[in-house]
């Protein structure tokens, strides 16, 4: 499999988020968000650990730009931070802010990479969760006052808008599970927490079109196919289960189709849903990004609300401990461009953590990741052949970054950062995408 096998206006690009690799978190105005809260909280990450330098990327983006040139991608993902443009959440804008993501978006046009804005990875104003956070229907409504402001400041240079980075994280691990910021384990609150961040999607997607000449404007949600780990009918059962909690909760009402009416019955709890709220969230969109990792096993469970339990399987597992299966991929595309028909398809996120080290000769000879992401461009290849709307890939990550609860412990970089040097590496997988990412040159 080489580049050439894919469509020569294919988007090949690697991707970040603001709090995982900005740092300066109290500089130049910048408001606390619920991570900051979070991460400062003991307990709550590996070994303490938190963003406030992170990989000093507020400072250093000119040097990162330039990795990304040398790697050859023609597209970046990043996330704008909430709090570094509306303190408060609302109300009063802070320009450092702006000219931040200002300056970061010439210096990437002037390099040739085209920039993708994820408005909302995970970095809420504290001030907005101190006032009801997702659980509370204001947080859409401030949301897509944030969005117009945004894009009425970057929409003459920035076309591509991701509204919201996976909405499951946010309501499920923010506030039931209680994993992620802001730590809550409330079922109640992560339910209506969900229903509020796609009323925010669906409120923002007509302001960006709004504001943006030609914008392209879409959602990435974490998706998983979920398999049973026997054909008992119970695991069989209990797989439908888990694709309900994980992927047609957010899929079904983004297509038009409300919330799956089999969820609706097992939760016993309805979404805060008013109005026209299905039609909001139903807004038309040009793409849909997946965040894909990995697959679940389910059997059956007794487990409320959702009644299933993973089961471990596999040979093969990163250092999150999810197991390599390229062929989950391979499925899930091919079942949504059937099932939901989605006008374009873009990987995301799409990457691997494994216990990366410098060796003696001061390489970065991460092989396990070479082979993952050879292995699952393989399979996006075979279901783009097979017809689903695959326009682009997204390698989940540059740098090595902050991996929220993790902390600094994981590593998915193409570009290993020895954080306190801030000296940036790049890994035998960078250079690897770099030599497949040139081969079209070669080859045209
Ligand atoms: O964990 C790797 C990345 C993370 O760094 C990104 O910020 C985030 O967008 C992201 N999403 C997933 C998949 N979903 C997930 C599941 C459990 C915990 C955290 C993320 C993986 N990742």
């Amino acid at each position: 499999m080489k580049r050439s096998d894919f469509p020569a206006n294919f988007i090949w690009g690697t991707a970040t988020s603001a709090y995982q690799i900005e740092g300066a978190v109290s500089e130049d105005g910048r408001g606390p968000s619920i991570w900051d809260t979070f991460s400062h909280t003991p307990g709550k990450t590996k070994g303490g650990d938190h963003g406030d330098v992170a990989c000093d990327h507020y400072h250093r983006y000119p040097e990162d730009i330039a990795l990304m040139k040398e790697l050859g991608v023609n597209a970046y993902r990043f996330s704008v931070a909430w709090p570094r443009i509306l303190p408060e959440g609302r109300g009063r804008v802070n320009p450092r802010g702006l000219d931040f993501y200002n300056r970061l978006v010439d210096a990437l046009l002037e390099q040739g990479i085209t920039p993708w804005a994820t408005l909302y990875h995970w970095d809420l104003p504290q001030s907005l969760e101190d006032q009801g956070g997702w659980p509370s229907r204001e947080t859409a409504y401030a949301f897509a006052e944030y969005a117009d402001l945004v894009t009425r400041h970057l929409g003459d240079r920035v076309k591509h808008w991701i509204t919201l980075n996976e909405p499951w994280c946010s309501a499920y691990l923010g506030y039931h599970a209680g994993i992620h910021a802001p730590g809550q384990q409330n079922f109640k609150h992560s339910i209506w927490a969900s229903h509020h961040l796609l009323l925010a999607h669906g409120l923002a997607v007509p302001v960006i079109r709004r504001n943006v000449t030609g914008a392209r404007v879409g959602i990435t949600l974490n998706l998983s196919p979920g398999y049973p780990a026997s054909p008992d009918p119970a695991d069989v059962a209990a797989a439908r289960r888990f694709d309900g909690f994980q992927n047609r909760w957010y899929l079904d009402p983004l297509y038009g189709l409300g919330y799956p009416a089999d969820m609706l019955a097992l939760y016993g709890e309805a979404p805060s849903v008013q109005g026209d709220d299905l039609i909001t969230i139903a807004a038309p969109t040009d793409f849909l990004g997946i965040n894909y990792y990995s697959r679940a096993v389910v059997r059956n469970s007794d487990l409320e609300p959702y009644r299933f339990q993973y089961v471990r399987v596999g040979e093969e597992h990163t250092d999150m401990d999810w197991e390599v299966y390229p062929e989950g991929l391979y499925d899930l595309l091919i079942r949504l461009g059937r099932e939901y028909r989605p006008k374009a398809i873009y990987i995301t996120e799409n990457g691997a953590a494994y216990p990366d080290a410098v060796a003696d000769d001061g390489g970065i000879h991460d092989l396990e990741r070479v082979r993952y992401f050879q292995r699952h461009l393989a399979l996006c290849l075979e279901a783009l052949q097979h017809g689903a709307p695959l326009k682009g890939y997204f390698a989940w990550s540059l740098l090595d970054n902050f991996e929220w609860a993790e902390g600094y412990a994981k590593r998915f970089g193409l570009v290993y950062v020895d954080f306190p040097s801030q000296r940036r590496r790049i890994k035998a997988s960078g250079y690897w995408f770099r030599d497949f990412l040139r081969e079209a040159v070669a080859s045209s």
